[in-house]
């Protein structure tokens, strides 16, 4: 359950970001709280990806105001946004094929012991996280190269849980998914949010997230047009925000 009585996790107001002549986010407003799951839905160019990027330091506004922990910060860099407790798992997940499971973990944080790496501790943290996200994947030293897409995605959360963010980042984690891979990774957001995670799930798929988000924040042309509780409206509700066959401008957290 999230906790909107508590100060946000992270609050951005009134962004505004262009690039060159292109308008990409005008006066936009996020709020996420501890353990919230909330959607950024829109449709092509809205502005989604631009969003996520402002919190991932991978690019910054213009404009705007961001708090995180209702303190003023600014997001310079993802080692910026990193130092915040922000973690972005990109729809590219950065993995090495031909690493297993926990070297892709702990990529470059490898953990050691004296001189040498120390892979029994590596493994154990590797299948607790995967553990705690109800993961399937069959052994920690599978090589990625084997494992399906969802299960890829699975690996790519559980590194970004290794540095225990405050703040998740998903961006179109279900894109190219099949059904039953997509039912693991809506398990693994929900799991996020049970383990204390405030996730922000970027994603096209109305079923998905109408399914896992606590709250619906809809972009259109890079404007705010509605914020919506995930469980409780409709389909059609949230398609015509999308298409602006409703104008919910007024209507934002
Ligand atoms: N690096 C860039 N240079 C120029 N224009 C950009 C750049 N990145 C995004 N844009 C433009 O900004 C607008 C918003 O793009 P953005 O990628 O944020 O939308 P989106 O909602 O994520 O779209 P999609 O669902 O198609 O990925 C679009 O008009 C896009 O063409």
């Amino acid at each position: 359950m999230s906790d909107t009585t508590s100060t946000p996790a992270l609050s951005l107001r009134g962004i505004d970001k262009a690039y060159g002549a292109v308008q990409a986010l005008s006066e936009v407003n996020f709020t996420i709280y501890p353990r919230e799951v909330v959607a950024i839905v829109g449709d092509n160019a809205a502005g989604k990806s631009t969003l996520a990027k402002i919190i991932a330091g991978v690019i910054t506004p213009d404009a705007g105001i961001i708090e995180s922990e209702g303190i003023p910060v600014t997001i310079p860099t993802p080692a910026s946004a990193h130092a915040l407790g922000i973690a972005t798992v990109f729809q590219e997940l950065a993995l090495c094929d031909n690493l297993d499971v926990v070297s892709n973990l702990f990529l470059g944080r490898e953990l050691r012991r004296g001189r040498y790496m120390d892979e029994a501790a590596m493994e154990e943290i590797a299948r607790k996280i995967l553990r705690d996200l109800t993961s399937r994947i069959p052994s920690v030293r599978t090589l990625l190269s084997s494992l399906s897409g969802g299960q890829r995605q699975s690996v790519a959360i559980a590194r970004t849980l290794l540095g225990n963010p405050r703040i998740v980042v998903l961006d179109e984690p279900t894109a190219s998914l099949s059904v039953s891979q997509t039912a693991e990774v809506l398990t693994h957001i929900e799991r996020m949010r049970d383990l204390g995670h405030a996730v922000v799930l970027i994603s096209h798929n109305m079923s998905d997230v109408r399914a896992v988000a606590d709250r619906i924040e809809v972009l259109r042309h890079g404007r705010n047009n509605g914020s919506f509780p995930g469980y409780s409206t409709s389909y059609e509700e949230i398609i015509a925000a999308i298409t602006g066959a409703a104008d919910f401008s007024t209507q934002t957290r």
